[in-house]
């Protein structure tokens, strides 16, 4: 495989693993565990997300809860453009990628050019959806060689499934969500079988906050 950025995958997730509740309250992690995600979000050269996520939170992904003079450059994963115009993501506090596929039509190409307008690079790999192996590739000749993944679920199987993550750090809160269609860490298909399954080593664990922090590696 040619070169790709080194990837670390973090949520905050109830005991019973999930990333969000049904009703997509995604308020888990306590100011302690922001804090410890943004000392993180401060040595990486890019940030990433699935459209999903920016759907649902707006988030703003950049360096606001401790003092930093660098905020990296934000990247999301939007196989169909679904962007919105206004979101954060899109605000001139960071450089941000929108990474979608090589699919066209009249309406996508449009749009394209106004994010490009808007100073906002488009990167296009696959067909169908996001090809994640060749973004990696073309995010690391961009000199992006390190990535914070930040979810969610469904962006996160595809990660693992591609086996383009690295390290896993996770906030567990002492919280049980429950309903099976709460997003969880890692959604999509799934594996088979535990042979074909992600195996970690567990690192690093301690207790933040009112919860505990687990650090594992990605056994290649
Ligand atoms: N508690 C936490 O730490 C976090 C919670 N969340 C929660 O997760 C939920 C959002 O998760 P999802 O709906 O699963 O959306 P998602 O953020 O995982 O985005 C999914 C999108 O990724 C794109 N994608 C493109 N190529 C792909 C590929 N090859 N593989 C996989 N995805 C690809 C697709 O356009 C797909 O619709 C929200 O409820 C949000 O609040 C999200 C991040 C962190
Ligand atoms: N680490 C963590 N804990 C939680 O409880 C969360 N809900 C999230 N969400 C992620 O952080 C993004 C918000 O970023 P901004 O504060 O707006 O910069 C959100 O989109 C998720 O990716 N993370």
């Amino acid at each position: 495989m040619t070169k790709k950025p080194y990837v670390i995958s973090n949520v905050g997730m109830s005991l019973d693993g999930k990333l969000a509740t049904v009703n997509n309250d995604s308020r888990i992690s306590c100011e302690e565990d922001l804090i410890r995600v943004h000392k993180i979000r401060a040595n990486v050269d890019g940030i990433m997300v699935g459209i999903g996520t920016v759907l649902k939170d707006d988030p703003r992904l950049t360096v606001h809860k401790i003092k930093s003079d660098k905020n990296p450059v934000r990247i999301v994963v939007d196989s169909k453009l679904r962007i919105p115009l206004n979101a954060r993501v899109l605000n001139k506090e960071a450089k941000t990628i929108i990474a979608t596929t090589e699919d066209s039509d009249e309406e996508k190409e449009k749009k394209i050019k106004i994010l490009k307008d808007m100073g906002v690079e488009v990167v296009r790999c696959g067909k169908g959806k996001v090809d994640l192996k060749k973004l990696m590739g073309i995010l690391y000749e961009k000199g992006i060689k390190s990535i914070l993944l930040e979810g969610g679920g469904t962006l996160n199987w595809g990660m693992f499934k591609e086996g383009l993550v690295d390290e896993v750090s996770v906030y567990i809160a002492p919280k049980i969500f429950g309903g099976k269609d709460a997003p969880t860490y890692v959604d999509g298909e799934g594996f088979k079988t535990v042979d074909e399954c992600v195996k970690l080593e567990l690192k690093n664990f301690y207790k933040l906050g009112e919860g505990i922090v687990l650090e594992f590696k990605v056994k290649k």
